[in-house]
């Protein structure tokens, strides 16, 4: 992982936006900075300005005044390749090129930037890896033929095509659905913590700002700061009725968000085996073991299914006794996605590592506790305060 991050810091002064004939100000005065290499959400309610303000980084908008920086450098002075170097966008719906084929789509940047054919393919291929999409097969399809979360990875994969310092992602996950979203969510997570993008985010989604956001701006109207810090810090303490507003109820209930998988003790007791075991083999090792249910995986170590030991005398083979696993967690998941996971399940749910093999399980005690300890120690910080 590298220490250092490869974004750059990102600085808005005094930004203002007067669109023509509209007599109050889109943007009003806005003076931030986004830090570099961290992900910084934008919040707010509708039309308070998240768009406007997001796309006069890379000048999609100009600015009526003010001066927005990127590593102290003027993005005013910067010429079209420059700043496409500099800056990747992701936009809801992905934005892709409809006659375009997913190779073409993610060589878009780089064509520009005049890179030869050579470079800009294995650039695509590399791309397509590192967003979970195999080039063998999807190189050559066109947008249509692909399903809204696979748009979105070739979304994101182009933004990254020129390894730009800074990414730009405009409700890039808003379009699908809430498990896909979640998943896009935790492969964001995951490409960051190699990447170090400076990322800027636009959300409408409270819980979504919480899961990503090193720092959430909770927006205002005109894009006016109500609030500007961690989510922790958020969630122990919204600045006024506004964001107390935004953050919503069950706030302990929300910092789940904040807590990963990897963060707490999940258990890695249960029996696993391979699918190919024979079912009275197993039979002998669950009696042997005492346990009553059994995990089975295939040969990437990758789990299948949960099969009860009363199932498995009547059993042929292991391939589909039991019951398919539904939902599994992975490590980089948030506890708020293990509780959903475990409430799906019925029990345990299963935790897999960053190939997709198992690593173990979470039981519903584990977040229960969490939730306990995550009161408690609000409750010792307030009366500290006061
Ligand atoms: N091209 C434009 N011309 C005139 N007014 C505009 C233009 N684009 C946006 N606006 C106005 O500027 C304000 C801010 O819009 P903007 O799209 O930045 O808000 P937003 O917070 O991103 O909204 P949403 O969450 O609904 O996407 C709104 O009042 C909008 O009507």
């Amino acid at each position: 992982m590298a220490d250092t991050p490869s974004g750059a810091e990102i600085q808005l002064e005094n930004v203002t936006k007067r669109y023509p004939g509209n007599a109050e100000a889109a943007v009003d005065d806005v003076t931030m900075t986004i830090p570099a290499g961290k992900i910084v959400i934008l919040v707010g309610p509708s039309g308070c300005g998240k768009t406007t303000t997001m796309r006069m980084i890379n000048r999609l908008i100009e600015p009526t005044s003010g001066r927005i920086t990127i590593d102290g450098e003027d993005v005013l002075a910067l010429n079209g390749d420059v700043l496409r170097r500099k800056i990747g966008y992701a936009i809801q719906q992905a934005g892709l090129f409809p006659h375009f084929t997913v190779a073409q789509n993610i060589g878009v940047v780089p064509g520009l930037l005049k890179w030869n054919r050579k470079r800009i393919d294995d650039r695509v291929d590399e791309l397509m890896d590192l967003v979970g999409l195999d080039p063998a097969e999807f190189r050559g399809r066109y947008p249509r033929q692909l399903s809204g979360g696979q748009q979105q990875r070739v979304g994101v994969a182009r933004a990254l095509a020129a390894d730009p310092p800074v990414l730009l992602m405009d409700e890039p996950f808003g379009a699908v659905d809430p498990i896909t979203r979640g998943s896009l969510q935790d492969e964001l997570l995951r490409l960051q913590e190699d990447l170090r993008k400076t990322i800027v985010f636009v959300t409408h989604d409270f819980d979504e700002a919480v899961k990503l956001g090193d720092k959430i701006a909770v927006l205002g109207e005109k894009s006016s700061i109500q609030q500007y810090d961690t989510p922790e810090a958020i969630l122990a303490n919204p600045a006024n009725d506004m964001v107390a507003g935004f953050v919503g109820a069950g706030a302990s209930l929300k910092q789940l968000t904040l807590l990963r998988v990897r963060d707490v003790t999940y258990s890695d007791s249960t029996l696993t085996v391979p699918v190919d075991t024979s079912p009275s083999d197993l039979r002998a090792r669950m009696l042997d073991k005492r346990a009553t249910y059994a995990l089975t995986l295939d040969h990437r170590r990758r789990p299948l299914r949960w099969v009860h030991v009363r199932e498995l005398s009547s059993a042929a083979s292991l391939a589909a006794a039991g019951r398919a696993i539904g939902d599994s967690v992975s490590t980089q998941s948030t506890l708020q996605d293990a509780l959903e996971a475990i409430l799906a399940e019925g029990g345990n749910a299963v935790v897999t590592g960053s190939r997709g093999e198992y690593v173990g399980t979470i039981d519903i005690t584990t977040v229960t506790d969490t939730i306990q300890q995550l009161r408690t120690e609000h409750v010792e910080s307030e009366s500290v305060e006061s």
